[in-house]
């Protein structure tokens, strides 16, 4: 099975790309990690617990008011309503933890911490329902896939980008009518400038710029993104093929070999990147 990693930086288009590509004609499963990080801090869950436990102390909004349930149709006799835990403030958690001051970068780093070994977790059980579905490929749609290290898993790295920062910000503020500028400033400067992410992408595609990483521009209209989403998945399903996925389903050992030599690659590809950006610093 291929993993398309799909990522990009806030606002650039990751999820109305994920919705082309889980709709005709691709109809791929789509693993969205912004819905898993949602969902693992839901009320009552160990993350949402350790959540409360740090940052409760110092973030007065930090919680919504508790929504009440109305418990006297269950016919447990009491005619009560009974009070739910109260959800996460997530615009106020994400004042706490966007923004590049040390204070935030730590903050953000602690609920990272809490977050995404979950998240994780629910990655790996996904894949391997879609796997023992047979499913030909399947979309991971991680916004920080390579600052996870995710992206050492995938088969194709796809990044969702506008070269105009400008157009990003309009987007997020027309999507997000909540934040204030500063807000969308913060969240935007918390993640790294998305042409970084497509240069990390072409680097793994390589000079033939192979479908193993590529670049998706999102500046247009939406027809315009489905055209260039069209471009990759032609590269993608041609390197590939549908019978290379049965084959290695039906042949498991051979499966193993090529996931490991997949990650290896990968691995050493990230290596020579780091390097890279490690030589061009010290010429600075
Ligand atoms: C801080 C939180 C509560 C704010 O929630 P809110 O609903 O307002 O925003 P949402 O989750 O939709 O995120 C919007 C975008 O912000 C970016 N973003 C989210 N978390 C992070 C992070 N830790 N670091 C950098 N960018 C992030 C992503 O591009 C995301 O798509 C939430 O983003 C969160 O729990 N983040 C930590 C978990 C995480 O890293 N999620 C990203 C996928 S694993
Ligand atoms: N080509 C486009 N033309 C016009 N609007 C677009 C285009 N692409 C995306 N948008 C709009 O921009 C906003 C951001 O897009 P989207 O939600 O897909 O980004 P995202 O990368 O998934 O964001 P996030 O990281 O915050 O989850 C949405 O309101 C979407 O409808």
């Amino acid at each position: 099975m291929l993993i398309i990693g799909l990522t990009g930086s806030i606002a650039t288009g990751k999820s109305t790309a994920s919705s082309l590509l889980a709709s005709p004609p691709y109809s791929l499963p789509i693993i969205d990690a912004d819905l898993i990080a949602r969902r693992v801090v839901e009320p009552g869950t160990p993350g949402y617990n350790a959540i409360v436990n740090y940052f409760g102390p110092t973030t007065p909004d930090l919680l919504l008011p508790a929504e009440e349930e109305d418990t006297s149709k269950d016919g447990n006799g009491k005619s009560g309503r009974q009070k739910q835990q109260q959800p996460l403030n997530r615009p106020a958690l994400g004042r706490r933890v966007f923004g590049d001051s040390e204070e935030r970068r730590r903050d953000r780093m602690i609920l990272n911490k809490i977050v995404h070994p979950a998240v994780r977790w629910e990655i790996y059980k996904a894949l391997a329902r879609e796997y023992l579905r047979g499913s030909w490929a399947v979309v991971l749609d991680v916004p920080l896939l390579f600052e996870s290290g995710m992206d050492l898993i995938c088969g194709s790295v796809v990044v969702v980008g506008v070269r105009d920062p400008a157009v990003q910000m309009q987007r997020l503020r027309a999507r997000d009518p909540h934040l204030s500028a500063e807000d969308a400033e913060n969240r935007v400067r918390s993640q790294g400038d998305v042409r970084g992410k497509v240069a990390r992408a072409e680097y793994r595609g390589g000079a033939v710029s192979s479908a193993r990483g590529l670049a998706v521009w999102n500046d247009g209209d939406k027809a315009d993104l489905e055209a260039e989403l069209a471009k990759a998945m032609t590269l993608i399903r041609a390197s590939s093929p549908r019978w290379w996925s049965w084959l290695l389903l039906l042949a498991p050992p051979l499966g193993v070999v090529v996931a490991t030599w997949n990650v290896a690659c990968n691995f050493m590809n990230r290596k020579s990147w780091d390097k890279m950006k490690r030589e061009e610093k010290a010429k600075l």
